[in-house]
């Protein structure tokens, strides 16, 4: 494993001028500091109203202190150690000394001259940090409003969704192997491409699901550059060769993304493979704190199941009424280890957060949602193209896993010899423009 890591290529970095990592953090993250500035200015009265001057004050410092980052991040300043002490502090600042002992000639962190996720993922932190200095703001989430506005704009494909899910269920009883795996699979992609609608690539506009989920999929299909669903299929049923049919008592958990359509494709997919009986157990992973602007926190995750059933519409209230049982009896879990919001490449886990692997390797299939994911899965490296998946994940096997991904960011392993420089003569932006996707499988069970 050892020599494996010697050989990783360099970390994506905004270093590279006009490469993506650049203009993320040129453009698109002061674009996002400046968003949740405003959301603070929007939501003076509120603060007003529920803490009084207190909360009026916190406010103002908070504001000052993101203006504050939004200049030390423009002026490429020296990233800083945490200082609000809670639980997450220490790694975070033992992670910056290790990223320091990375630079070259002295040189400082810093927003353009260290690795993309690392600064990246810092930045959520130090948004985190604003609130966490300014009691009572502490638990504001300042994406929640574009968070539950991309819900209700996918509300149409959500409904449809939830009514197609529905009649698979009540057709279950009779249905053969090969109509369980076409349904499986179905289910897989609308999940895959639920992950077209974050508000991160797109600095929080609007970016929700407007057609449907099922109709689209034909027209999807060739744009899916690495198609391991047979594999994760074969994976869930029998895993060792052997079990008959739904006899395996699979644990399946699905670390999380995005809040919003896609979260309603995960849910979706997760009843699935609980009523069709190729899951026991599912285990959800979110973020603890508000995250690359649409990921999934617990408010989200619990808002999300309230709101499906209280809709107005059988199928969808039907959908969410099921989805609370689950969680009730347990069938459901949720979980939101601190790991998932660290700055850290997954090679890193088994030593750095032991007790969220050994939980990982209990698992039969784990599926990864989204790009960042992907990221940390590879490290955000710059592999070459045909590196196996197997290779980029340096030793990241807790169990057989899937990453479900649109591509937004430069980073893409595991494709043919050529494949690459054909979609680059096609399209040159099809690394970092969501349109085209994979469904990627490590599995310790197989040859890679
Ligand atoms: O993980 P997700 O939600 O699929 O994507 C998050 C993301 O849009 O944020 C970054 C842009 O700031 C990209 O690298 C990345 O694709
Ligand atoms: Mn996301």
């Amino acid at each position: 494993m050892e020599a494996e890591r010697i050989s990783s290529p360099e970390s994506l970095s905004a270093k590279f001028e006009g490469s993506f990592a650049y203009l993320t953090v040129r453009d698109r993250l002061p674009t996002i500091l400046t968003k949740v500035i405003d959301t603070l200015h929007r939501n003076k009265d509120n603060f007003l109203k529920e803490y009084g001057e207190e909360g009026i004050q916190a406010e103002k410092r908070a504001i000052s202190f993101l203006s504050k980052l939004r200049n030390e991040l423009q002026t490429d300043k020296p990233v800083l150690a945490l200082t609000d002490g809670v639980g997450d502090t220490e790694a975070w600042n033992e992670y910056l000394s290790r990223q320091q002992e990375l630079m070259d000639n002295g040189e400082l962190v810093s927003w353009f001259k260290s690795p993309w996720l690392y600064v990246e993922c810092y930045m959520y932190r130090r948004i985190q940090e604003a609130l966490y200095m300014n009691p009572p703001m502490h638990n504001f989430d300042v994406f929640n409003e574009g968070k539950t506005q991309s819900f209700f704009e996918s509300q149409l494909a959500i409904k449809l969704l939830c009514t197609y899910l529905q009649e698979l269920i009540t057709n279950m009883e009779n249905v053969t192997e090969i109509k369980l795996r076409e349904n499986f699979l179905k289910l897989l992609q609308v999940s895959l491409w639920g992950n077209k609608c974050d508000l991160s690539i797109s600095a929080g506009r609007d970016n929700s699901q407007k057609s449907s989920p099922i109709d689209s999929l034909p027209d999807l299909q060739s744009f899916i550059l690495v198609d391991d669903s047979s594999m994760v299929w074969s994976t869930l049923v029998a895993p060792q060769g052997s079990g008959p049919l739904g006899m395996k008592h699979s644990t399946v958990d699905i670390i999380l993304d995005n809040a919003g359509f896609e979260l309603v494709t995960d849910l979706v997919l997760a009843d699935f493979l609980v009523s069709a009986g190729l899951a026991k157990k599912i285990r959800f992973h979110g973020k603890s704190i508000p995250w690359f602007v649409s990921d999934v926190t617990k408010l989200d995750f619990d808002w999300t199941i309230r709101q499906t059933m209280a809709a107005n519409h059988k199928c969808m209230s039907a959908s969410g009424v099921q989805w609370k049982h689950f969680m009730k009896e347990g069938t459901w879990t949720y979980h939101d280890h601190p790991f998932w919001t660290q700055p850290h490449e997954f090679c890193d886990m088994e030593v750095d957060a032991e007790d969220l692997y050994r939980t990982l390797q209990t698992s039969d299939l784990i599926l990864f949602k989204g790009d960042l994911n992907y990221r940390k899965l590879t490290g955000d490296r710059k592999w070459a193209h045909t590196v196996k998946f197997n290779q980029a994940l340096r030793g990241f096997q807790p169990a057989p896993l899937c990453s479900l991904r649109t591509l937004k960011a430069d980073v893409q392993v595991g494709l043919k010899p050529g494949q690459a420089e054909g979609l680059c003569s096609q399209d040159s932006n099809w690394m970092t423009n969501g349109r085209y996707a994979v469904i990627q499988l490590f599995s310790p069970h197989r040859e890679q």
